[in-house]
């Protein structure tokens, strides 16, 4: 169990200045989740500071620390919907923030708003999705299902949760405006994070990379924060096959007990959800036809730099086309052996 006192213990500024993890940390190949637990918040904390967010906005770093260690803590442990998983998107959005120069295009009210909604965008997640709260009742289906995007409107309850803990509110020292603002960002970000949201604004954002992006229009920049949140949602797409495939197994792993559990209940699962009736590598194939290559495709239009991370997408969906051929040639009739995932 880390306790705060020691990671701030040995924070000396000069060390969290010059603190390195990798020299590819701050690359779009680099892949977080390769970081050990440890790391990861001191690795949080750096990229605060690593985007001058710590001095602009005044943020304690004993609050910084608590802050980050109550959001780990905010995190359950299904096999995807995890820390790793948290930490992994949060730092996609240091990548596009350092990397696309989205400080001389976004606020750092706008920028520490889609880190910090990244870092919490899953917070309390339990492996299960929105349709299984519905359809099973739960309390939060009770709390939020008439507004829609259930499971989402629960991460951001928990964001202001932690926020309002004593000592964990890095925002404390902000302007009552400022802070209203960036609550107000936060939540949008996150309810952004709904795929049904996201299918919702992609013709915008295929509109966004058509005609460009109109900075002065709130709007574009609420359209940007949500493609980059999206993006970073879905950076395992970006890395390496290695990465990909083994995402894949935590996803299907999570998505199969859900469908388990459904059956359990005397509820039919969706494809998605069943083991026995799912083709893992077409799944895939759709999803990162149909909602990640499009989101990643609007990024790489507006910003040149991104081109690269577009390119490794695509690369991924053709492993998974010869991996989909590979899996129909063996007949293999169920997933429990996703390790065909060569
Ligand atoms: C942006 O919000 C989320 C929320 C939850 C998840 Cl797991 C993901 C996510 N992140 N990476 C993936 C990969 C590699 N494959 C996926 C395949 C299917 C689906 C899915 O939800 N399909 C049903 C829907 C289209 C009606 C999500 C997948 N996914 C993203
Ligand atoms: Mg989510
Ligand atoms: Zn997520």
């Amino acid at each position: 169990k880390v306790d705060k006192d020691d990671i701030v213990g040995n924070i000396p500024d000069k060390q969290l200045t010059l603190q390195q993890f990798d020299e590819n940390f701050d690359k779009f190949c680099y892949p977080p989740r390769s970081l050990c637990p440890d790391h990861k918040i001191k690795a949080c904390i750096w990229m605060y500071e690593d985007l001058g967010l710590i001095s602009k906005f005044h943020i304690s770093m004993h609050t910084l620390v608590h802050f980050i260690l109550m959001v780990r803590k905010g995190y359950r442990e299904p096999p995807y919907h995890n820390w790793d998983h948290a930490f992994s998107v949060m730092h996609h959005a240091y990548l596009l923030a350092k990397n696309l120069e989205l400080n001389d295009k976004l606020s750092d009210l706008e920028i520490i708003a889609l880190l910090t909604a990244c870092i919490c965008h899953d917070v309390d997640h339990r492996g299960t999705n929105n349709a299984f709260q519905v359809n099973s009742k739960s309390a939060l289906a009770s709390l939020y299902s008439s507004e829609g995007s259930v499971l989402e409107r629960h991460h951001f309850a928990q964001t202001v949760c932690i926020l309002s803990t004593s000592g964990c509110n890095i925002f404390e020292n902000m302007k009552r405006k400022d802070y209203a603002q960036t609550l107000d960002l936060i939540k949008n970000i996150i309810l952004a994070t709904d795929v049904a949201t996201h299918l919702q604004i992609m013709p915008q954002l295929e509109d966004l990379a058509k005609n460009g992006l109109n900075l002065s229009s709130k709007n574009h920049r609420m359209l940007l924060l949500s493609l980059c949140m999206t993006a970073s949602d879905l950076s395992d797409q970006t890395k390496n096959w290695k990465t990909t495939k083994n995402t894949s197994k935590l996803i299907y792993k999570e998505f199969f007990s859900q469908g388990d559990l459904e059956k359990r209940m005397g509820n039919l699962p969706a494809i998605i959800n069943d083991r026995e009736r799912a083709c893992v590598p077409q799944l895939q194939i759709n999803f990162i036809e149909h909602i990640a290559l499009p989101a990643y495709k609007v990024l790489a239009n507006l910003f040149a730099e991104y081109i690269e991370v577009y390119e490794r997408v695509q690369r991924n969906l053709k492993r998974w086309r010869l991996v989909e051929k590979e899996f129909l040639s063996r007949g293999l009739p169920n997933n429990d052996s996703l390790d065909f995932l060569t």
